[in-house]
């Protein structure tokens, strides 16, 4: 049976909250604590399925992860290079980062690794970690369309890469940086745009040698050296901002709101939304900021307000990748035209977001205008009509997003299966409720 989920009209938002840890950087917490000698202790890392699939792959991978009664997580690690060959698939759930990062910590190790996922993810592109893995020395079988279901035939012998990216992609770079640990040699990534920076920060935290410099056309260089020493550490990851971004998102919205939320993931590589929609004329302050294992963090404090539209260049999508489906919620209850712009990304994630948020906000009343990388939102400065029912296509973020528009919709608006959400929000319907909404 399905999850299906319907969200009415909300009261004023009230209240604090914590929104569960960072998804990125609980999938990197994981990784680097298999790869330390020593005890590593995560603390805050997100449970939710996407990251507990990166949990279970890496115990087949020979790490001993575990987790307390505390919440704490416990691994020990195999030592760079030491990781064994898995007995069976490895199944990485719904998990692009999961997917993607895993092949280039298998694919400078000796040994076959088999992977697959679930439906969404089989029918996400793979070529563009297969392609520069291959040339390090790796060998894959795959699918037409270098899709999942695959192997990766590890290589023993590895040869340092120069690689540029060809679409900025922080799961790409992070794939060769992780295949660069087992490699003699220096392996660099260019990318064209800088992206988020979690695999470089926390590789240095555990010890690597990793350098950052800035290319002349606003782009990074990053270099990793291979066969570093890596300890175990404790690391304590933040409120994830792009799970933050519903209940902010839903204050801003909902009249006569001001809610906090604590302990939020601010570095400047993951905050491009809140950058728009202050653009937006919205009231979100970034309390006590401070540092956090090396990310920097605040409490954010969100107050109601009127939202005008805005045109978000596309030089800032690798900052707010994440955030285009709840900014477009924003922008429907905006008054004015929202042009969002270099979108093309957002058609090969677990869903196409750019035409599921074409047709949903349209199927709630919402004029909408979809080119091949633009989202073009309308809004009239008062609530949509809602009343539709939304196929989420097993995509957490076009769940969520559509969730929150019932909130000030005139009807509710209704999700046909919700499961999704805990991919990346554990308790995300009771987190609501407790602020306000009523979804059930
Ligand atoms: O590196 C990461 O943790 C992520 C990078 C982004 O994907 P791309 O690298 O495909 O842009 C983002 O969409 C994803 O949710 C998480
Ligand atoms: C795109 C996302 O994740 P992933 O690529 O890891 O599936 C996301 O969480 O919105």
């Amino acid at each position: 049976m399905t999850n299906t989920l319907r969200s009415e009209r909300a009261r004023p938002l009230a209240g604090a909250a914590r929104v569960p840890g960072d998804k990125s950087i609980s999938h990197r917490a994981l990784m680097l604590g298999a790869l330390a000698v020593g005890e590593s202790v995560v603390g805050g890392l997100l449970e939710g399925d996407d990251v507990l699939h990166t949990a279970a792959c890496l115990r087949a991978l020979g790490a001993e992860v575990t987790r307390r009664d505390d919440g704490t997580w416990h691994l020990f690690g195999r030592g760079v290079g030491g990781l064994v060959e898995p007995a069976d698939l490895l199944d990485m759930g719904n998990s692009g980062t999961g997917a993607r990062l895993m092949m280039g910590l298998v694919a400078t190790h000796p040994f076959t690794t088999f992977f697959t996922g679930d439906a969404s993810l089989r029918s996400r592109p793979m070529r563009r970690v297969t392609e520069p893995l291959a040339r390090m020395g790796a060998r894959f079988v795959t699918r037409e369309g270098g899709r999942l279901p695959l192997a990766v035939v590890g290589t023993a012998q590895p040869v340092p890469i120069r690689y540029e990216l060809p679409v900025a992609s922080a799961q790409v770079k992070s794939a060769l940086l992780l295949a660069g640990l087992n490699t003699p040699g220096e392996t660099t990534v260019v990318e064209p745009e800088p992206t988020r920076d979690h695999t470089e920060l926390m590789l240095r935290a555990f010890g690597a040698d990793v350098r950052v410099e800035p290319t002349e056309q606003g782009g990074r260089v990053v270099t990793v050296t291979g066969f570093p020493e890596l300890t175990g550490r404790r690391f304590e990851v933040p409120a994830d901002p792009s799970s933050a971004a519903f209940p902010a998102v839903a204050a801003l919205l909902v009249a006569g709101s001001e809610i906090l939320l604590s302990n939020v993931g601010v570095n400047p590589l993951r905050t491009g939304l809140y950058q728009t929609l202050r653009e937006m004329g919205a009231d979100i302050l970034f309390e006590n900021e401070r540092e956090q294992g090396g990310e920097k963090v605040a409490d954010l404090r969100v107050r109601a307000g009127r939202l005008k539209g805005v045109e978000v260049p596309a030089e800032r999508a690798p900052s707010m990748i994440d955030e285009y489906p709840i900014l477009a919620i924003a922008a429907a209850c905006a008054e004015g035209t929202t042009r969002m712009n270099g979108l093309a990304e957002l058609r090969v994630k677990e869903s196409d977001r750019l035409g599921a948020m074409a047709r949903g906000l349209a199927a709630c009343g919402v004029r909408v205008e979809e080119e091949a990388d633009v989202l073009i939102v309308h809004g009239t400065g008062r609530p949509p009509v809602g009343g539709a029912t939304i196929a989420s296509k097993f995509d957490h973020r076009i769940a969520m997003s559509f969730l929150v528009l019932g909130m000030v919709a005139e009807q509710p608006v209704v999700v046909d299966d919700a499961d999704s959400i805990g991919t990346s929000f554990p308790g995300f319907v009771a987190l609501m409720n407790s602020l306000g909404a009523a979804i059930a």
